[in-house]
This record gives C-alpha cells, sequence and structure tokens, in this order.
C-alpha cells in the first residue's frame, strides 16, 4: 500500500474509527488502506497484500454491479456480499460505500462493514432498551394512578357512614376508615397490621371465645365467598361490644387473592328496639291469650251460674249474710267462708264479687281437684315453658294471674298442701308472684275468698293447715248455716230453683203442693241447698203433669223431728261421715257416674273422694253396712 502524507493522514483517520473500514481501489483490486477493525474483522495485517476479490469469493459478479452502483450513484448498501476472512471465516454484513474521485488514479471506494450478527444484537439491545424505556413510563403513569385512586378510596372510604376495614389473608388490617376508628374507639395504629380479629371480634357476648376458624370473615376469604352476618358482635377499645350487621368480600390483587373487605354497621340501637318491640309483642300476646283464657272462663261461668246467682231466703240467718256480704263487699279483705256441702258458699263468694269494686274484673274459682302436687302449683301459679331461640315461650296463666285485678275463690282451701299454702301465702304477703319455670315477678292485686267445709281450726292444730294462712284468710269469716237449721228459706228456695230448673228444660212450672212442700221441709237435707236444687230439678223432669212430683232419697220426717236444732262441729262431721257411708252404701262403693254416690250427694266426685280421704272413711265400713242390709 502507497503512504503518501495525505494517504497517512487519511490513515490515521481510518484507525479512529471502531467500525471495519477500508478504501478499495476496484481498478487495481487492492485494497489501497484498512482500519484497525478491518484488520481484526478480516484477520491481515498491515503489511499483507490484500487482493479484494479474495475476500469476496464467488459473490464478485454482485459485488462488481454493487460498485458500479455506488459509482454511479456516490453512495449505496448491500447484504449481499458475503465476505471471507484470511483465516476462512464467512461474513456476513451490510457493505455500505461511497466514492471517492481522484485526480490522479482511478476512483476509490469507502466501504463501511457492519457484521449483521452485531447490528441484530443491536436491534435487540435497542428493542429491549427502547421497551425499558416505555415500560419505566408506563410505571410511572401507574403509580400515578394508585396514589390518585388511593387518595380518592382514602376520601370515600372515610366519608363512609358505615366501618370499613380490610383485612389480608393473614387476617392483619390493611387499612380502617374512620367510622371504623370512631365506632369501635380503636385507632389506626392500634389495627393497623394487627390481626384484627383478635382485637375486635375475639368474644361472643355470651361470653364464649370467637375462634377465627369459626369466623365468617376468615372464611369469605378461605372459601372466597361473600359472607352477610347480621346478628353479631364487635369490641370496642373501651371493653364493651356493639351490636353489629357486616358484609365481607374477598378481595383480589390481579386475580390472586389478597384478603377481605369488611363494611358493617353498629346495630345496637336498633337491636335493642327491636328487643323492645318484640317484648312489647311477648307482651300483647300474653295479655290476649290471659284475655281468651279469661273470657272463656267467663262465658262458662256465666252460663253456669246465670240463672241462679242470687242468695235466696228470709231466714235470720240468710239476713245475717245478706248485712255481712254488705259489709265486707267493698273493701278488699280476704274472706274465709265456712259451711257444709252446698249451703251456698261460692253463692256468698259471688254476691261478694258483685258487690265490691272488682266486679268488673273476673271472679275466678280455683277448686285443687288435681291429684299431683305439681299440677295443683301450675294451675294455681301458671307455667312458663322457656322456648327455642327465636320463638315465643309458651306459657298458661294460672287462676291467680286470671283474677289480677279481680278475685280468687278458693274452694276447699284444707285440700291445697302444705307447701301450696305456704307459697300462696308469701304471694299474698308480697304482692307479687311467679309462673313455675319463670325467674321474673308479676305484680299482683287479687282478693282471696277462702271456702272450707270442714273444720279449718282443727286442720290447723293438727298441722294440716297453715296457721299464718288460716290467720292471713281469716280475716272476715262468714259462717253458711245448713238448710234443716233454716227451713223457712225452703219455699222460696224450691220455688227459685224449680223456675231455674224450668226455664233451663224450657217447660212451664209445675204446682208445688202443701203436701210436697211439707215434705220437702220435713227432710233434714245432708246436702243442703245444693241437694234440694238436684231433687228439684229431678222432680221438674220427671213431673209431667201440674204438679211437682218430688222424689226423696233420704230419711223424712222422725230423723228431722228428734234432730237437735243446733249440733257441735264434731256432731256435723260424724253426720256427714254416716251420711257419705250410706251414699256408698247404695251406690256400692261407685262414687263418680250418674249413678254414683257424688250424684246422690249432689257433690263433686273429686269433693267427695278428699272428703273420704279427710274423713278417713274406709272400705269395710261401706261394704260392712251393705253385707248387713
Ligand atoms: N242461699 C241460696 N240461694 C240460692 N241458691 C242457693 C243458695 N245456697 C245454695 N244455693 C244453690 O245451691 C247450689 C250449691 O251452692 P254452692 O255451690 O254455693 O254451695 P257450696 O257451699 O259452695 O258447696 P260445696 O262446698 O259443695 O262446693 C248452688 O248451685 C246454688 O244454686
Amino acid at each position: 500500500m502507497d503512504s503518501s502524507p495525505t494517504d497517512q493522514n487519511l490513515s490515521l483517520q481510518l484507525e479512529a474509527i471502531p467500525l471495519p473500514l477500508l478504501v478499495l481501489d476496484a481498478k487495481e483490486d487492492r485494497v489501497f488502506s484498512l482500519n484497525a477493525a478491518a484488520r481484526r474483522l478480516l484477520a491481515v495485517s498491515q503489511s499483507d497484500d490484500v487482493r479484494f476479490s479474495a475476500l469476496i469469493g464467488s459473490d464478485i459478479a454482485e459485488f462488481v454491479v454493487f460498485l458500479d452502483e455506488v459509482f454511479h450513484r456516490g453512495s449505496a448498501w448491500t447484504r449481499k456480499t458475503v465476505l471471507t476472512s484470511r483465516n476462512g471465516m464467512s461474513i456476513e454484513c451490510e457493505i455500505r460505500a461511497n466514492v471517492q474521485e481522484h485526480d490522479t488514479h482511478a476512483p476509490l471506494f469507502t466501504l463501511l462493514i457492519l457484521e449483521l450478527s452485531e447490528l441484530s444484537q443491536h436491534e435487540k439491545q435497542y428493542e429491549t432498551g427502547q421497551l425499558q424505556r416505555e415500560g419505566i413510563v408506563a410505571w410511572k403513569h401507574a403509580e400515578e394512578f394508585f396514589a390518585e385512586l388511593e387518595l380518592q378510596n382514602q376520601l370515600i372510604l372515610n366519608a363512609a357512614g358505615e366501618g370499613i376495614y380490610g383485612v389480608n389473608t393473614q387476617g392483619q388490617a390493611t387499612f380502617v376508615n374512620r367510622a371504623a376508628q370512631e365506632m369501635l374507639g380503636w385507632t389506626l395504629e392500634d389495627l393497623v397490621g394487627n390481626v384484627i380479629h383478635d382485637i375486635i371480634h375475639h368474644h361472643h357476648t355470651d361470653g364464649s371465645v370467637h375462634h377465627a376458624h369459626d369466623c365468617p370473615i376468615y372464611k369469605s376469604f378461605r372459601f372466597e365467598q361473600v359472607m352477610r352476618v347480621d346478628d353479631d358482635v364487635f369490641w370496642k377499645k373501651d371493653g364493651k361490644p356493639i351490636q353489629v350487621e357486616y358484609v365481607s368480600t374477598p378481595i383480589y390483587n390481579q386475580k390472586v387473592l389478597a384478603g377481605a373487605v369488611i363494611v358493617f354497621r353498629d346495630v345496637t340501637e336498633r337491636k335493642i328496639n327491636e328487643n323492645k318491640l318484640i317484648d312489647a309483642m311477648n307482651e300483647v300476646a300474653d295479655l290476649r291469650d290471659r284475655l281468651e283464657q279469661e273470657n272463656a272462663y267467663l262465658q262458662l261461668e256465666i252460663t253456669k251460674e246465670r240463672a241462679h246467682h242470687h242468695v235466696i231466703g228470709r231466714s235470720a240467718s240468710i239476713q245475717q249474710l245478706h248485712a255481712k256480704i254488705d259489709l265486707v263487699a267493698p273493701t278488699s279483705a280476704p274472706v274465709l267462708i265456712t259451711g257444709e256441702t252446698g249451703t251456698g258458699k261460692s253463692i256468698v263468694a259471688n254476691a261478694i264479687h258483685k258487690n265490691s269494686l272488682r266486679k268488673g274484673r273476673p271472679l275466678i274459682r280455683f277448686k285443687s281437684g288435681s291429684i299431683s302436687r305439681t299440677a295443683i302449683e301450675a294451675e294455681l301459679f301458671g307455667h312458663y315453658d322457656n322456648a327455642a331461640v327465636g320463638e315465643k315461650p309458651k306459657m298458661t296463666s294460672g287462676a291467680i294471674e286470671l283474677a289480677h285485678g279481680g278475685t280468687l275463690y278458693i274452694e276447699n282451701v284444707c285440700e291445697l298442701p302444705l307447701e301450696i299454702q305456704n307459697k300462696l301465702l308469701g304471694v299474698l304477703q308480697d304482692g307479687r308472684f311467679k309462673r313455675i319455670g319463670d325467674n321474673q315477678f308479676k305484680n299482683l292485686d287479687v282478693r282471696v275468698i277462702a271456702a272450707s267445709i270442714i273444720d279449718i281450726e282443727r286442720e290447723v292444730s293438727a298441722g294440716r293447715f297453715s296457721e299464718e294462712l288460716f290467720l292471713a284468710l281469716n280475716v272476715f269469716p262468714i259462717s253458711c248455716v245448713p238448710l234443716r237449721d233454716r227451713k223457712d228459706d225452703i219455699p222460696d228456695l224450691v220455688t227459685h230453683l224449680l223456675s231455674v230448673a224450668c226455664e233451663r228444660l224450657n217447660r212451664p212450672v209445675p204446682k208445688v203442693t202443701e203436701r210436697t212442700m211439707r215434705m220437702l221441709k220435713e227432710y233434714t237435707w245432708p246436702g243442703n241447698v245444693k241437694e234440694l236444687r238436684n231433687v228439684i230439678e229431678r222432680a221438674a223432669i220427671v213431673s209431667r203433669g201440674e204438679k211437682l212430683i218430688v222424689e226423696l232419697g233420704g230419711a223424712v220426717g222422725p230423723r228431722t223431728q228428734s234432730a237437735k236444732t243446733v249440733r257441735t262441729e264434731y256432731e256435723m262431721q260424724l253426720e256427714i261421715r254416716a251420711n257419705i257411708v250410706s251414699a256408698l252404701k247404695e251406690t256400692q262403693g261407685k262414687v263418680s257416674g250418674k249413678t254414683g254416690a257424688a250424684a246422690l250427694l249432689g257433690v263433686e266426685p273429686t269433693t267427695l273422694y278428699s272428703r273420704i280421704k279427710k274423713l278417713e272413711i274406709e272400705k269395710r265400713e261401706w261394704q260392712l253396712l251393705h253385707g248387713e242390709s
């Protein structure tokens, strides 16, 4: 290669270029000059006399066409020429060339050789860089977007009236809005980053632990379900609970479960009002039940007593009775009525109630006919059955509750078991009671009228009746005189009872002859007016003609004549006892039913059973008598 000063200058400049570059004298097929990069690429040294056609090989024709293009256009490029280095390596490349006209010799071509592998590597790097630059820009956009979003959400979250908080899948709070903080009293520092279940959701109201594995919020992100709960509690920082309803919704970050968002409402006040409403509705239902029971009872009583609720008679004892009723009725004093069966004790109780200020409320009649103590207790005090959650408890009002504001008439008070006597005493003294099974007291305003056919003082002495209850009931004692001791009342009673019976039977009232009336007056009437009523009713049924035909079952005449006007209490008991034994003898021990001893005596079977027990009548007594007859 020649090296004129100009050429040397050119060579130096070429050396500084980092890309392979060579100057070609095409006419001489000689490399006029080439820089270090070209020498490295083509594996030639500075001193080598390189023929360019040796580097091109078989593509020489193609290359000549290319040079021609360069010569004519001044510059051109090609990728069709594959160079071969001196050590045999093929070099796929892009050759960019221009032409330099010379005065002295043929034109020279400057060739810049760009390896295609390097170019494609650069392109890749460029593209990657480009993507990276675009990514950074996009990421910057996203960051701004989320910051904006967060700012907007923060405003919305804090403006919301509902409490809102987020939890990650570890149950740690990620954010808590202002309303939640205010409702719970916990601050952001208390909650964010901590397991919120342990702070606000750890127990149920009944004191039992609320385990996280049972927590609907955990379930919402474990099972990826929206959970709605309308009856739960969250615990405030001051240790008090608030009743809440909430919705827990699982949330996702680019399709991956991230946790849950909980939106809750403090429903404490609403629940209190709901409970008040439920209580009020229960109370109303309770009142309605009571009214229905009262009503049913009253209807029954009215039908039973409508025809004969007056105290009939003009005898001195009946006049005294009227005076006593008038005296005690307007007070609320307890009354103890004693007297044999059928002497009109319940009629007297009725008259007292009707003439009292309580007449607008019911008179409840309680007869302890039940066998078991618990049944008597439930009938008297009522019963309360705790129901399952959400259901209305089942309750039955006892006689005492039905009589609230009115009068409670206890028949055969001596038949009450001692335990119940004591309980009744407590109720009367305290003015309040509890239903069996209930734990709530109810105030009670009741007047008690008690009745007994047996000597209650003797029962007290025998320890079978509470002395305290006796004193509490015996504030105003009334004794009903047996019919045999006030026979003057018989005509009035017969007229009254006959008209009542005929009205019920819907038949004309038959005439009562003097003879019949005399017979009725001569009879001893061990069953008293009740027995008289039964006799008259039976007669009204059997009498077909104008006259009343009466059949008396017991002794008439001499027995009454020989009877003393006044008997001791003991004699009375003996007489009653003998009468019951006779009745049992007649019915061969049968107590109930139409042909039973109770019907014969005009008493309820339960009353007769208790009398047999009280008077200690044994089977052998009526069996013996039966055998004798
Ligand atoms: N003085 C009276 N005036 C009108 N009817 C009367 C009188 N006394 C009793 N009676 C009638 O006799 C029947 C029985 O009376 P009542 O039931 O009041 O007696 P009692 O003493 O309560 O009986 P027991 O102790 O057996 O329950 C009543 O149905 C009533 O019609």
